[in-house]
């Protein structure tokens, strides 16, 4: 695991990770030898004459000055006593500052490494997983891994080391102590620990088992909230919530018990074993007075020790039941490891665009969606000249959308290839094609923002042109609400996922949007309301005026949206089942007349 969290951490700098472990080797050694400088003051205290013979005190004396009076060598050893002590407690409050600085540097990393990740991924990943998955992978999971992996982890070497330094230190003080402290902490790690650990590892994964199925359920009932309400289904919802947060809550209750159990069993075995020791020399009739120093030293020894010890334990414990976590981010990046080693392109966060002079062209494309039974669309072939104004209409469920998400280049075909001028659509051409798209799909997004964040979609407010959003909001008739209906005008904002906005008013700021970065093509899934033919002819006249050629694809419903297209695909099963001018199809299609019937 120690592995897996290197990893992990050197992206965020080897050389800040080696900082972090030097000042931890220097606070557990300062924190050692603070306790170590109570010696001298001790043994001076309690008796200065056995001192001044003692090895320690002679050379003690040297240093403080050989015809120093007894006081003054007592306050000196109280002083250093006093001076390394501050130093190392300072030191302490530094490490750990600097460890957690560290540990969240490291979270905050992986968040930015995993979503550039996922935005480079394709479409059809996002259709195959559930959002709340992705939520609880990068706010919890990461910030589990920097707050109860890395700096447990780091916390631990600092403790380890502690725990180290001052065993070795007090080997040559009470060699007994260390051997026998040594076979009691040993021993109550196997004992007691080992299933403790056991139990709080099942524990956490029932934790994690309870967010994620908590954020299923708030994700899912808030994202339909308006239906539920609607429906008057809040009761079921409640009740779904309710129980899964009570799955986590039993689970979550039991994890301060298992924290707390290595702290009490210390202090049980440390003070209790220390009480024994002087009940023993009490009954063996032992010189007290000349014990006393030698138990004030292990009491001091031990009020630093234990801390250190109880932390090693309780953070054991939290790494070993926080591995899930880890376990899902590093399934995360080992996946974008195989995707990169199998060719797929790495995240696309360029800024240009696909020239292109004279065609769009599907050979033979179909695509079938994973775990489907039959393709979705099948050996689709067609061609698009540049300017036309080409439509694909059919029954519900005829594969347009699925048409549309391949012409993106959000889908890859399974069959067949799509070619723009006469060159395929291959990994390295999708972002600038989709860079000259305009795009109004079927089931509109708006940003949680302002009217102008939401046409100037994806800039920042700094690079934002206002007088283009205006000059677009115009051409998409949109200009009229936006600046008589709402009072702040551009800056009005439109509320999740737009719902302070009308259906059509949605639908006009998708199509300003689409319109914004100057589209050659312009693709439009179904965007009804928003675009009865005046607005449509509107808006290819804007873009022409502009010195741009504009090729619109549509999806419609509405026959009379697509009466002078150049050219209507009809769809049916996958299958383009035949083509021609809205007039053609009417005369010598029958089922085109009884579609257009049906469809009024
Ligand atoms: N993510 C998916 N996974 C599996 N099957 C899918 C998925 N999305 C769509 N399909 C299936 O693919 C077929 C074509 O769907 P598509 O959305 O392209 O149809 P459509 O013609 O756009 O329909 P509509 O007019 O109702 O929007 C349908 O049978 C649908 O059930």
């Amino acid at each position: 695991m120690l592995k897996e969290l290197y990893l992990i951490a050197r992206p965020s700098g080897l050389k800040r990770l080696i900082a972090v472990l030097v000042v931890t080797v220097l606070q557990a050694t300062v924190q050692t030898i603070a306790v170590f400088s109570l010696l001298p003051f001790l043994s001076a205290v309690s008796d200065i004459a056995a001192f001044r013979r003692s090895a320690l005190g002679r050379l003690f004396v040297q240093v403080v000055g050989q015809g120093s009076s007894d006081h003054r060598i007592m306050l000196a050893a109280g002083t250093l006593a006093l001076g390394i002590l501050v130093l190392g407690n300072g030191l302490s409050l530094f490490s750990d500052h600097y460890r957690t600085k560290f540990a969240f540097s490291v979270a905050q990393d992986l968040r930015v490494r995993l979503l550039r990740q996922l935005v480079a991924r394709r479409y059809e990943y996002f259709l195959g997983i559930n959002s709340s998955v992705l939520i609880k992978n990068l706010v919890d999971d990461v910030g589990k891994v920097g707050a109860d992996l890395v700096l447990p982890a780091l916390d631990l070497v600092s403790r380890v080391l502690i725990v180290v330094f001052m065993a070795i230190a007090v080997l040559f003080v009470e060699p007994l102590v260390v051997v026998i402290g040594g076979v009691v902490v040993l021993a109550y790690n196997r004992l007691v620990m080992h299933p403790i650990r056991r139990k709080a590892h099942a524990t956490s994964g029932a934790i994690l088992d309870g967010i994620r199925q908590l954020h299923f359920e708030i994700f899912q009932a808030l994202g339909g909230i308006k239906q539920i309400l609607a429906a008057e289904k809040g009761g079921y919802f409640v009740n779904r919530v309710g129980q899964a947060s009570s799955r986590m809550v039993r689970a979550m209750a039991r994890v301060p018990m298992y924290a707390a159990l290595p702290r009490s069993g210390f202090e049980v075995l440390v003070f209790g074993g220390m009480i024994v020791w002087v009940m023993s020399s009490i009954v063996a009739g032992e010189n007290l007075a000349v014990l006393m120093p030698r138990i004030g030293f292990i009491a001091v020894v031990a009020y630093r020790v234990m801390p250190s010890l109880q932390l090693m334990f309780a953070q054991a414990a939290l790494l070993n039941s926080s591995r899930q976590a880890l376990d899902e981010v590093t399934g995360l990046l080992r996946e974008q490891d195989r995707w990169l080693a199998a060719g797929q392109p790495p995240a696309d966060l360029g800024e240009d665009r696909l020239g292109w002079s004279h065609s769009i062209r599907f050979e033979r494309v179909s695509f079938g969606y994973q775990g489907a039974d039959g393709p979705a669309v099948a050996e689709l072939d067609f061609k698009i000249g540049k300017g036309e104004r080409v439509a694909f209409v059919g029954p519900t469920g005829s594969g347009k959308s699925t048409l549309i998400d391949l012409l993106i280049g959000l889908l890859e075909p399974t069959g067949g290839r799509i070619l723009v001028d006469d060159r395929p659509l291959d990994a390295g051409r999708i972002g600038p094609w989709r860079r000259t798209i305009g795009y109004v799909s079927q089931d509109l997004f708006l940003l949680d923002g302002s009217i102008a964040q939401n046409v100037a979609f994806g800039c920042d407010d700094d690079e934002l042109d206002r007088a283009r959003v205006l000059e677009i909001a115009e051409i998409a008739q949109a200009r009229a609400f936006i600046e008589t209906g709402q009072a702040s005008g551009l800056d009005t904002v439109v509320g999740e996922r737009g719902v302070r906005l009308s259906g059509g008013q949605r639908q006009r700021l998708a199509l300003a949007r689409a319109l914004y970065f100057n589209p050659s093509v312009l693709v439009l899934d179904e965007a009804t309301s928003a675009l009865d033919p005046v607005t449509e002819r509107n808006v290819t006249e804007a873009i022409r005026r502009g010195g741009g050629e504009v090729t619109v694809v549509t999806v419609a419903h509405r026959m009379s949206t697509v009466k002078d297209y150049d050219r209507i695909h009809f769809l049916e099963n996958g299958r383009i089942v035949f083509s021609g001018s809205y007039n053609d199809l009417v005369e010598n299609e029958d089922r085109f007349r009884s579609f257009i019937a049906d469809s009024v």
